[in-house]
């Protein structure tokens, strides 16, 4: 059973795909000095031998942490999602191993909103194609299929931080917006929730994704879903790779049903800026190929790397989870002249009673506890006395059912 006590110095984390310097800087200020940081994401062997090794793992969307994967992080306390999504992670079995995961849900939601627009713009005048010409020496000069955004009717499908957005800065240029979500939300401006997904796809001269990577939206768009778009329709998807069949929108593309397109996200992204980025949608001048930087701008970025250090500075040295995706949530106060144990367990009768019964039969005086629990796992934590810390932490890793045990001082 992981349970750990040890001095700052000796706590690692790794850093990967290049998150914010920024986050480094706050470790370091935090007095975690024990920091590395990649500039890609890592994957087979090499994860797995570097995952064994740490506390903390700092991740963005590429890198897999898979069942697989967690099966060798024996050490691993937490994990930061340095982006929204957190759907690299399994976060079902990261929460079996008493394993936190954090992310940063708002901080690049403008980003992707702002060049979602500025896509929708571009290829309502066909100016992807437009400039490739331009660039092979051709000259393009014609309104031909060149339109206004103004009186357009954009279709967001998932309007959630970032649809809704969009949805804002959309009428603002004076578009018609519906949308479609399977949760009622709260129209704002002018917009409407459409009847249907096919309803939405049908009458939207733009239709732009912007749902979570689950179960329920993988492969959500295939060839049926692309037939009922209108003809000379533009198709944005800037949400995750798996919720778009990329041949048949490559078809569409060829036979000119859609008028264009913008793809960020893909089934299988390159692993580093080294790697040769492989799709059907290649060459196909009126598709603009953006290499997953929907949140890639430097205020994001900055503002990410602030945020999920934040996160995982509190979680380290005072074990507030307030905002992890699969813990229970427990914001705590400072413990100061107490010794703190963390106690993360599965959620099954009589571990509390266990815990409690220890620590009255060694006559550890509990200052404070607090508990909190989700259909999985428990998470207790015990203020004590400084003298008893050390005893309680090896007392309590041996109670079964324990996940996780670490003491901070
Ligand atoms: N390209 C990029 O760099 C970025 C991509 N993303 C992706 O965008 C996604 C959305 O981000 P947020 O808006 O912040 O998430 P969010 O969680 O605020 O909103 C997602 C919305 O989709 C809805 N939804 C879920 N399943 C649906 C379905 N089957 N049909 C229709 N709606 C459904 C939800 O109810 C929710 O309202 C993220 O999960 C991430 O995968 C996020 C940031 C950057
Ligand atoms: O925030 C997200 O979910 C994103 O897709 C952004 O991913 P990235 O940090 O650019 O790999």
């Amino acid at each position: 059973m992981p349970k750990t006590s040890l001095d700052k110095s000796k706590i690692k984390f790794l850093l990967l795909e290049g998150v914010h310097q920024n986050s480094v800087d706050a470790l370091h200020a935090a007095g975690y000095t024990n920091v590395e940081l990649l500039p890609g994401a890592l994957e087979g062997e090499e994860l797995l031998r570097k995952i064994a090794d740490v506390h903390f793992i700092g991740v963005r969307s590429r890198t897999q942490l898979t069942a697989q994967v967690l099966e060798h992080a024996h050490k691993l306390v937490a994990i930061g999602c340095f982006c929204i999504g957190t759907n690299q992670v399994d976060l079902k079995v990261a929460r079996e191993k008493g394993i936190a995961v954090f992310n940063a849900p708002y901080s690049n939601t403008r980003s992707v909103a702002e060049l979602v627009l500025a896509q929708a713009i571009l290829l309502l005048r066909g100016i992807p194609e437009k400039n490739a010409a331009a660039h092979r020496g051709g000259w393009l000069k014609s309104a031909t299929n060149a339109y206004e955004a103004r009186g357009k009717t954009l279709g967001i499908v998932g309007y959630g931080a970032i649809g809704s957005q969009l949805s804002v800065l959309a009428e603002g240029l004076g578009m018609h917006v519906q949308f479609h979500d399977v949760v009622a939300k709260l129209p704002l401006g002018n917009a409407h929730q459409a009847a249907s997904l096919h309803e939405l796809l049908a009458t939207s001269d733009i239709v732009s994704l912007h749902v979570p990577d689950l179960p329920s939206t993988k492969w959500m768009i295939k060839a049926a879903e692309i037939a009922q778009l209108k003809p000379g329709a533009i198709f944005i998807n800037a949400s995750r790779g798996t919720v778009v069949e990329i041949e048949p929108l490559a078809q569409a593309i060829r036979d000119k049903k859609l008028l264009g397109a913008a793809v960020d996200v893909f089934p299988t992204e390159p692993k580093s800026n080294k790697d040769e980025f492989v799709s059907p949608l290649r060459g196909l001048d009126n598709v603009i190929l953006t290499p997953h930087i929907g949140g890639s701008t430097m205020e994001a970025q900055a503002n990410i790397g602030v945020e999920v250090a934040a996160k995982l500075i509190r979680y380290s040295d005072n074990g507030t989870s307030t905002s992890s995706v699969n813990f229970p949530e427990v914001a705590l106060p400072e413990h100061p002249g107490k010794h703190r144990v963390l106690h993360v367990h599965r959620n099954q009768p009589g571990v509390l009673s266990q815990i409690n019964r220890i620590l009255s039969d060694n006559d550890v005086n509990i200052s404070a506890q607090y508990l909190q629990t989700n259909e999985a796992i428990g998470y207790v934590v015990i203020d004590l006395d400084a003298k008893s810390s050390d005893l309680a932490l090896h007392k309590l890793a041996e109670v079964p059912g324990t996940l996780r045990c670490r003491v901070l001082f």
